[in-house]
């Protein structure tokens, strides 16, 4: 069964959500076609009839001048639903549009929208509309549109709240990541989600809508008698509510239904749309702390800025002099903002897998994202960024489209959360096919499919067709893989793809990005702090240590001559290399926060080989041997004396 038929499906099962839908439908005949409803004529008068109640000629009796009330109802319904539409495409359209470009862009947009917002929400509503229809006396269409406008600003923001936190979810910047423009994030991947929420919304104007429009032709604003409409019924019974009550209760009966109406349909909607994919288990996955919250940084040094050097010629990606500075709240200890990450220099040739590893905290992910032009926070990159030719650091919107997620893959450490969970696994692997190959529908189908097979998924058609909360970890992890693939990638940026799976598919990953690399000649930067993941995989390995580079050398050279006494402490405190006889050794202390990095060698003040010149000045990355290049006064000594 298609999915819209069984969304209609499982609201039908609901007997108030039944009734509301049918009397809509009646509602939407009477619209129509009202002759099908009653064979009267809704101006005829029948005098002798007059004030008359329920009879075999007039069900629902007469008013005063012996109208059939029926008929009056009957034909008044198109008047009352085409002023509802209009109220509610004009909020919706104007509500969800600067709702979402609000809480996307941020900043100036966002002031501005939330300006027009409060000036909306003040205007007095009624005193607004009283003005519109004095000078377009009649005109429903342009009532409700004023009225629809004015609702907007509810609309508007809610849609900016959700869209910002929403934003902030990891599959949006997984989407950001894999390229996609902000027009189709916001298409593909936020509206979906806010789907309920404005169905809500849309109702609710409706709900509001009809009354004001049933209230202004009470006024005498409606449509001009004889027309009929269900407020000017409502403004007749009125004049006779003492002598005949009973004329009352059919326009006010059809306004209460149908406003009750839309509101269970509403929330029915609501529930249906969110259902396929709000599942409890997707509830209680949970993003891992620390990762991707804005962290509260100190008072910064200043950072050490190397000039640029030159790009390694035989690499594919090659990063000279890297530092990335988050800005800094006016509020904040810092408002200039916090260096992060500095100075960083890596380079990674074709087929080869180079692993970044440090303890946590050290700048690894800031790393990679900022190669990627994503630093985190809104932070700002400066050196140098080579990929095949082009400087990533100065790469225009456009550049960066031919780069991100096609030529440049990106697997993040949570499949589950980089994934969109109101999208089944195949149309968001096939949408990446297509936006990167620009392969027609069924190729991209194909490819899918084959796709998954590659990343050692036995059954991909039927894990095409499931959502991302159906997956277990492993294959989440394994479609994150074939999502980063989509595009065959040059290069890909894995960061730490194992963390959140268990020891047997954490091997199984491993082997699957090994053998990718080999098979596709794919440039890897594994981010881990897994030593034993760097001996199984990698063929260079980079050290970081608050923000910097301490030693890069191949993998080999590591862990058979470690340079640096961070290195050295690492790879004793290494629980893959420990000979199971007494305690672990571990590095004492703890990471310095950015903003409170040490002027000289950051690594100092926790080095037990630490002297005074060591603390003097920032220690450069020494060059001279850049095959295995090392960060440190003593280098040599280290080696000596560990
Ligand atoms: N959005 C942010 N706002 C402020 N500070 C941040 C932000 N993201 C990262 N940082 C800071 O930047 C530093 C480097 O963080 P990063 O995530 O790169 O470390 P990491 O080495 O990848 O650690 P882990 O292994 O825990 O992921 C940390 O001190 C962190 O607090």
């Amino acid at each position: 069964m298609s999915r819209p038929a069984a969304l209609a499906t499982r609201l039908l099962r609901r007997p108030l959500v039944l009734l509301a839908v049918l009397w809509l439908l009646l509602v939407l005949a009477c619209a129509l076609h009202p002759e099908l409803v009653t064979g009267r004529d809704p101006v005829e008068q029948d005098l002798p009839a007059a004030l008359g109640g329920p009879s075999a000629a007039h069900p629902l009796g007469t008013d005063r001048l012996g109208q059939d009330l029926l008929s009056r109802l009957a034909y008044g319904a198109a008047g009352t639903l085409w002023g509802v539409l209009v109220a509610v495409l004009t909020a919706t359209v104007v509500g969800v549009g600067l709702g979402l470009l609000a809480g996307y862009l941020g900043g100036l947009v966002d002031a501005l929208v939330g300006r027009l917002a409060d000036l909306l929400f003040s205007l007095p509503a009624i005193v607004i509309l009283l003005v519109v229809v004095a000078v377009f006396p009649g005109d429903v269409t342009i009532a409700m549109l004023t009225f629809g406008l004015l609702l907007s600003s509810g609309l508007i923001r809610v849609v900016r709240a959700a869209t910002r936190s929403t934003r902030e979810e990891l599959f949006i910047a997984a989407a950001r990541l894999a390229g996609l423009s902000a027009p189709q994030i916001l298409r593909r991947h936020v509206l979906p989600r806010l789907r309920g929420l404005v169905i809500v919304q849309a109702s609710l104007v409706a709900a509001v809508a009809l009354v004001m429009q049933a209230s202004l032709a009470f006024l005498g604003f409606g449509p001009p008698p004889p027309e009929p409409s269900w407020g000017g019924m409502i403004d007749e019974a009125r004049m006779v509510i003492v002598r005949h009550p009973w004329a009352l209760v059919p326009p006010g009966l059809a306004v209460a239904l149908t406003v009750l109406s839309f509101v269970l349909l509403g929330d029915a909607a609501r529930d249906g749309t969110t259902a396929a994919w709000s599942t409890t288990k997707l509830a209680r996955r949970r993003r891992r702390p620390g990762r991707t919250g804005r962290h509260r940084v100190g008072v910064t040094p200043a950072a050490p800025t190397a000039v640029p050097a030159s790009p390694a010629p035989d690499a594919l990606l090659s990063v000279r002099g890297l530092s990335v500075r988050l800005p800094g709240r006016p509020d904040a200890a810092t408002p200039d903002g916090t260096t992060v990450v500095s100075d960083v220099d890596l380079d990674i040739a074709p087929g080869e897998i180079v692993g970044l590893v440090g303890e946590s905290g050290c700048g690894k992910t800031v790393t990679a994202l900022s190669v990627l032009g994503l630093p985190p926070g809104d932070g700002r990159v400066t050196g140098s960024c080579h990929f095949a030719g082009l400087d990533l650091v100065r790469a225009t919107d456009r550049q960066w489209r031919t780069v991100r997620g096609r030529r440049i893959g990106y697997v993040a450490q949570d499949p589950m959360v980089s994934l969109d969970p109101t999208l089944r696994v195949g149309v968001q692997l096939a949408e990446a096919v297509r936006r990167h190959t620009g392969a027609g529908r069924r190729a991209a189908r194909e490819r899918v499919v084959a796709l998954l097979r590659d990343v050692g998924l036995p059954e991909p058609d039927s894990t095409a067709r499931r959502y991302p909360h159906q997956l277990s970890g492993g294959m989440a992890q394994r479609v994150a893989i074939a999502f980063a693939l989509a595009g065959d990638p040059e290069l890909l940026i894995a960061d730490e793809p194992t963390t959140a799976l268990d020891v047997t598919r954490q091997a199984e990953i491993l082997a699957l990005l090994a053998r990718t690399s080999r098979e596709r000649r794919l440039a890897v930067l594994l981010v881990t702090h897994d030593l034993g993941v760097v001996a199984a995989l990698c063929d260079r390995a980079v050290v970081m240590y608050a923000g910097q580079v301490v030693e890069s050398c191949p993998v080999t050279e590591l862990f058979a001559r470690p340079r640096h006494p961070y290195t050295r402490g690492l790879l004793a405190a290494d629980p893959h290399r420990a000979s199971g006889a007494g305690r672990l050794p571990t590095i004492a202390g703890t990471v310095p926060a950015p903003g409170n990095w040490p002027t000289g060698c950051r690594f100092a003040p926790r080095c037990p080989l630490a002297v005074e010149p060591c603390r003097r000045a920032p220690v450069p990355l020494d060059g001279t041997a850049p095959a295995h290049a090392v960060r440190c006064v003593r280098p040599d000594e280290s080696r000596v004396a560990a």
